[in-house]
């Protein structure tokens, strides 16, 4: 994710010697540099110099990183954390008080500027720092404001979002073989309903209900495949599937990792 973010960075016309990299493995380090151009430091040196620090690493190592840099911060830099369940609270019992956080949850679509962030302010947090953060995130997709309260239920929801449509295309894709397509042309045709799809949504505006209808002739094909949908209860399934992530996104919040 941190790697995505560069990128967009990178593509939207950040200076690239105004971006510090820190990053453990060596290996990934020069990957990077090579890449971007971006110069790789230390943690520490990360943290004295920049105005804003984003942590890209798993929840599980948000605090050993935090002990890490935390007396290299001062007060009114801007640290933005895009990890799952990690809590704007949690960061600021580690940082010195006056370090501004803003919890944020991003996802992979980032890529292709096309990501969906949703950002939330600390307790120490200006306005002008939630700008900056939602600038950071708006050059790789939309951003929203939301209540922290809302965070793992937004994980659930776009940060793991594009795993599941991801699950869906391969399913479809597998059920596009199974009868009798090549795996090409089922790829192709599914890849571009999902694309269709999405900017029907965008475009029109309409809820997904009334597209889902305009498609269900009476008694016709898509009835009898929304039938055994319903039979085989995927709409509960996504309701346990996406409590099952905000679930995890609260237990990662509470350290068990
Ligand atoms: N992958 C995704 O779709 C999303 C990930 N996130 C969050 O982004 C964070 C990173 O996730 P991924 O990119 O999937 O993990 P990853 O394991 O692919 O990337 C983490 C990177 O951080 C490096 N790293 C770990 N500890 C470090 C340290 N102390 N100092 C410097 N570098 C260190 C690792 O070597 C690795 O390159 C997680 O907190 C996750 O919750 C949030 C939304 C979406
Ligand atoms: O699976 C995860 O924990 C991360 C957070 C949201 C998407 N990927």
């Amino acid at each position: 994710m941190g790697e995505t973010l560069l990128s967009g960075l990178v593509r939207a016309g950040r200076r690239v010697d105004h971006l510090l990299v820190g990053e453990k493995r060596a290996e990934r380090a020069s990957e990077l540099e090579e890449r971007y151009g971006v110069a790789v430091v230390s943690n520490v040196e990360a943290a004295r110099k920049a105005d804003t620090l984003a942590l890209v690493v798993k929840p599980q190592d948000m605090g050993d990183l935090l002990d890490e840099i935390a007396s290299a911060l001062r007060p009114g830099q801007l640290v933005v954390s895009l990890a799952a369940g990690i809590t704007t609270a949690f960061i600021e019992a580690r940082v010195p008080e006056g370090v501004a956080v803003v919890r944020v949850m991003p996802n992979t679509p980032a890529l292709v500027d096309e990501g969906m962030a949703a950002i939330s302010p600390g307790s120490h947090c200006s306005e002008d720092h939630l700008a900056e953060a939602e600038a950071l995130m708006a050059s790789v997709g939309k951003v929203l404001r939301i209540p922290e309260r809302q965070q793992d239920a937004v994980t659930a929801i776009s940060g793991s979002g594009p795993a599941y449509i991801f699950y869906v295309v391969e399913s479809m894709i597998e059920a596009g073989v199974h009868l009798g397509l090549p795996r090409s042309t089922a790829s192709e045709l599914v890849i571009q309903t999902l694309v269709g799809s999405g900017k029907m949504l965008r475009e029109t505006g309409t809820h997904p209900t009334v597209l889902r209808e305009q498609v269900t002739s009476p008694a016709g094909t898509t009835a009898a495949a929304l039938r055994e949908l319903e039979v085989h209860k995927v709409r509960a399934a996504f309701l346990a599937a996406m409590e099952a992530a905000r679930d995890r996104s609260r237990a990662l919040a509470e350290g068990n990792g």
